[in-house]
């Protein structure tokens, strides 16, 4: 059925003539009865009924308004006005009640469906087929009973143009006029309009309740402020942050500390990236790292402002998880059960469960930083950071910011933001100043001075910032004899010589323990692997002079080489006859390393990669020593 009209537009008389003949055509060929009325016009019950208006309530809603208003123009007396849905149902029929009647006597009535194949061509089953407006007068209607009638439909269209219901209007022939045609059409565009209205009005609320939720569900805190600099929203997490519920509608003063320059950050935006702040919020202070944006209209208006911020702790925390710097070690995750390893495990528990200062001692390569990570989780800082810092491998001058950090600009080079020391990022959790004995003088005292006032100075900042982080001290250096020598301050060995923890090297650990930590290793790095009984007995009698570690790079290197699974003696680069012990008399642990190095150099004819290998240090480190002991790679080669 191709309509002679472009759908909703009301047709010429002369295409109407057409539709109309076309259309009682098709009542005859489905046998419509022009004189009774069809005993099998579908009819929907009682509940089918519910369920229609239910499914279409707002439309519903909608057309029944504007019924009311066509009433204000019509007599209620003289017409019935009728909607169906795009089924052809009827589901709503208004009138006064004697014209009602008249019209449910031909079955016009709610719940009746008014299609051509119920009851031939009426204005509804037309307007239905064509889907344009139609007028129908006397004969037009296929049914004699409509004869004395004059009905005018037009369809509504909902969403993607798809035909929605009908809307009609019926009276006495004597009423006809053609403008009841206009009047119906109009009805139904603004029925349309309004519910595009609706539907424009439910997308909004949807969107900002969805943009509502994503707001409030941001693991980042924000708040956004209006021209005026009032705070105008804040989300969940920047409530926690702050610990504020009623900030909404303040003037962003509250928040002290902060210094947003609206005009500024519409300028500039740029420079209001990650910037940090300690805001003063009730005489608490949050500390927090925040960028400013601009809100713009289309035509970049300033209609405000919104700041993202996060705090410091989470960002340190999220940092840590990130670099790898979350400690893991744990005591029952350290290898031994040598007496005297025992013994200092032991200590370190006892260690963990309080905060006072701990010193590890111990040759390199003993496990000082594996005790250090195992007393902070063993204790009640154990959710908090964890700051290694090897106090002897950066220079001098760089040592002071990264232990006390710097303010913007503080010195040139610095970038340009201030960055925290590793005391504040430490802050309620665990600093380790590790290789300690290498501090130069004047950081020590400036280091003594943080541990006895709890307070650390940026560099370049006026105000001192508190802080309560537990300081574990480790070296590798005889800290005594360097005391008595006035290269280390008395009064800070003291300070840090709360709990003193010394590991014991592995020579002195016994054959138990290597092979446990040889097995260890094994499993590790390569678990298919089995270690000869040749290879066992030559590592539990070499002296291992980079201790654990030389022992781990040890099984690592034999793990590579050995090619059936089987790691023999000739696989482990070592060798008794080779063992340093012979070379090494007693001494202070400074004279043994100096002997140690010299030997391991002299041995590798000046090869600083072999020896850093076999004495189980990395090769930044062999340079450090040689250079410390005055030594000259020249002398070996
Ligand atoms: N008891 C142990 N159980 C398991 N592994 C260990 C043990 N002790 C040391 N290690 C291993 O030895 C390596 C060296 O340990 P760590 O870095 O803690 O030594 P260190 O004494 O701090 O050395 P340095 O003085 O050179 O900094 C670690 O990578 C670890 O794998």
């Amino acid at each position: 059925m191709e309509p002679v009209n472009s759908i909703g537009i009301i047709p010429t008389s002369e295409q109407m003539r057409k539709e109309i003949r076309a259309s009682h055509e098709r009542s005859r060929k489905y046998r419509i009865s022009a004189d009774r009325r069809n005993e099998n016009q579908e009819r929907l019950s009682a509940a089918e009924l519910e369920a229609r208006c239910a499914a279409q309530q707002d439309l519903l809603e909608v057309v029944i308004s504007h019924i009311d208003e066509f009433y204000g123009l019509l007599s209620p007396d003289d017409f019935i006005i009728a909607f169906a849905d795009s089924d052809g149902y009827i589901l709503k029929v208004d009138g006064g009640s004697t014209v009602k009647e008249l019209f449910a006597e031909g079955n016009c009535a709610v719940g009746y469906r008014w299609t051509e194949r119920d009851v031939g061509t009426s204005a509804i089953s037309l307007c239905l087929a064509m889907r344009f407006p139609v007028q129908l007068n006397e004969e037009d209607h296929y049914c004699r009973q409509a004869h004395g009638f004059t009905s005018s439909a037009a369809p509504i269209f909902g969403k993607n143009k798809e035909l929605a219901g009908v809307l009609v209007v019926s009276g006495t022939s004597r009423l006809v006029h053609s403008h009841t045609l206009i009047m119906i059409t109009m009805a139904a565009r603004s029925v349309e309009k309004q519910m595009r209205l609706l539907r424009r009005n439910r997308e909004m609320s949807l969107y900002t309740g969805f943009l509502n939720r994503v707001i409030e569900s941001a693991e980042t805190g924000l708040l956004t402020l209006d021209t005026d600099k009032r705070i105008w929203k804040t989300n969940r997490k920047g409530k926690i942050i702050l610990k504020q519920n009623d900030l909404e509608g303040k003037p962003v003063s509250v928040l002290r500390g902060l210094d947003l320059d609206l005009r500024e950050i519409h300028r500039n935006p740029e420079a209001w990236k990650e910037r940090e702040v300690r805001l003063q919020v009730d005489n608490r202070e949050v500390h927090c790292y925040y960028s400013a944006k601009p809100v713009v209209s289309e035509s970049d208006e300033l209609l405000g402002a919104v700041m993202v911020f996060e705090e410091f702790n989470d960002l340190r925390k999220l940092a840590d998880r990130i670099s790898g710097t979350e400690p893991i070690f744990t005591f029952d995750l350290l290898v031994g059960r040598s007496k005297a390893f025992r013994e200092a495990v032991e200590l370190g528990v006892r260690a963990a469960g309080s905060s006072s200062t701990v010193l590890l001692l111990g040759e390199t390569g003993t496990g000082k930083e594996l005790f250090a990570q195992a007393i902070h989780k063993g204790g009640r800082r154990a959710g908090q950071s964890f700051v290694p810092l090897n106090c002897g491998a950066i220079p001098g001058e760089l040592l002071e910011s990264e232990l006390f950090g710097y303010v913007d600009g503080a010195f040139t080079g610095a970038s340009r933001k201030g960055r925290p020391g590793k005391f504040e990022l430490a802050d309620g959790g665990t600093i380790l100043l590790d290789e300690i004995g290498d501090m130069p003088h004047d950081m020590q005292v400036k280091l003594l001075r943080v541990l006895q006032t709890g307070e650390v100075q940026r560099i370049g900042a006026q105000r001192v910032i508190h802080t309560n982080a537990r300081v574990i001290a480790a070296t590798h250096v005889d800290l005594y004899q360097q005391v008595a020598l006035n290269r280390f301050r008395k009064d800070l060995f003291y300070r840090l010589n709360i709990i003193e923890i010394i590991i014991p090297p592995l020579r002195e650990r016994g054959g138990e323990d290597i092979e446990l930590l040889a097995r260890h290793f094994v499993s590790r790095y390569g678990p298919e692997n089995r270690i000869s009984p040749d290879a066992m007995a030559l590592m539990k009698e070499y002296h291992w002079p980079g201790n654990v570690r030389e022992l781990e790079n040890c099984v690592q290197r034999a793990i590579h080489l050995s090619n059936d699974g089987e790691i023999l003696a000739s696989h482990l680069g070592i060798s008794a006859a080779r063992d340093a012990r012979r070379t090494v008399d007693t001494g202070t642990i400074r004279e043994m390393e100096r002997k140690l190095i010299g030997n391991t150099m002299s041995r590798n004819e000046g090869n600083m990669a072999k020896s850093s290998r076999d004495l189980g240090i990395s090769r930044a480190t062999l340079y450090r020593k040689v250079k410390e002991y005055g030594m000259d790679c020249e002398d070996f080669r």
